[in-house]
């Protein structure tokens, strides 16, 4: 008589995860044809241990990359994936409190000294800002090494974008610190993320919120150029201060001139903030599109 081992099933987006309960499992073998997994083991399940299989039947056919997925997730994975799961969480988690932080903040503060805090949101905020944005450099390498489904070139831009401004614009020159446009780029910067890091908490554990998976898939439509015109306006002011401190100009021979100031590459960056813009636009939409067509296919 053939044995069935108990089998945990869990789906999300466009997964399934299955989990046979058998210790010790050995000749394992998988396999799907079209719409019918068949799976076989020897080890210890519930009846001790013994010979163990199960077939299941799915309502479409599985696609061929997913198989070769399902014969890769074997026993050695599992303690690396526990790994990455309990590394993005902390890393989300860390990101999601230094965010949570500054937007609380410059709200409670917005409301209680009203416009006088528009001029020292720099003085207040930097330091956490500083902090969350360096670690976000974090997200190309996890990109990259394939610890999350993304791209590496939209990640890349939407970092190095923020970090340029953090760092080179409003870092580097103390006249743009009182600034109101400082609150205006840190504000809608620290919005999206509040919602970004805790939906991403919950996907490490295959859960979701359908209030957050929409609020993450949707505000960036207003969010993102706003945030992008804030930076564009925090450049332009710049531009002058860089040209009167010569800051970061680069020196020429004498015989040719003085030096090349900064707000040429100041103006070049302004070209590529708004490509930059369109190519990650273009990316959310096409996430979003992703998302919710799983969803209707779900449902329908
Ligand atoms: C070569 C350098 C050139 C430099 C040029 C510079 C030009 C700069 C111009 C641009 C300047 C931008 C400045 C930024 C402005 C602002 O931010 S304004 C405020 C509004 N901003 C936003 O809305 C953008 C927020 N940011 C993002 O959304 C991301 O950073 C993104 C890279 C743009 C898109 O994210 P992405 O990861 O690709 O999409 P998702 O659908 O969210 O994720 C895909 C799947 O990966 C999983 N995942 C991703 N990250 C994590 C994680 N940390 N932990 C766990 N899981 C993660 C995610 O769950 C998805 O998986 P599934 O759910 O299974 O699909």
């Amino acid at each position: 008589m053939t044995l069935t081992p108990l089998v945990y099933w869990a789906q999300r987006h466009e997964e399934i995860y299955l989990r046979v309960e058998l210790t010790d499992a050995q000749n394992i073998a998988v396999c799907v044809q079209e719409n019918i997994l068949r799976f076989r083991a020897q080890g210890h399940g519930a009846k001790g241990q013994n010979e163990y299989e199960f077939s299941l039947e799915f309502f479409l056919p599985v696609k061929p990359e997913e198989r070769r997925r399902l014969k890769a997730s074997r026993h050695k994975e599992e303690g690396f994936v526990s790994l990455k799961t309990g590394y993005l969480f902390v890393y989300n988690l860390v990101q999601f409190l230094g965010f949570s932080w500054i937007f609380v903040n410059m709200t409670v503060r917005l409301f209680i000294f009203g416009k006088d805090s528009l001029y020292d949101t720099f003085h207040t905020i930097s330091d956490v800002m500083f902090f969350c944005q360096l670690l976000a450099a974090v997200e190309v390498l996890n990109a990259a090494f394939g610890f999350v489904k993304t791209g590496v070139f939209p990640t890349l831009i939407q970092v190095s974008g923020r970090n340029f401004i953090i760092f080179v614009v409003f870092g580097s020159l103390e006249e743009m610190h009182r600034q109101p446009v400082v609150f205006f780029v840190f504000y809608l910067w620290s919005a999206i993320e509040i919602v970004r890091y805790p939906y991403y908490m919950l996907g490490c554990f295959n859960t979701e919120w359908k209030t957050l998976t929409w609020l993450r898939y949707t505000m960036w439509i207003p969010l993102y150029p706003l945030g992008v015109l804030a930076e564009a306006v925090a450049v332009i002011q710049s531009i002058h201060i860089f040209d009167e401190t010569k800051l970061f100009s680069i020196p020429l021979p004498k015989n040719i001139g003085t030096s090349i100031s900064f707000s040429y590459i100041l103006h070049i960056y302004l070209v590529l903030m708004f490509l930059g813009l369109f190519i990650n636009v273009r990316h959310l939409y096409k996430q979003r599109k992703r998302r919710f067509r799983t969803k209707k296919r779900k449902a329908n």
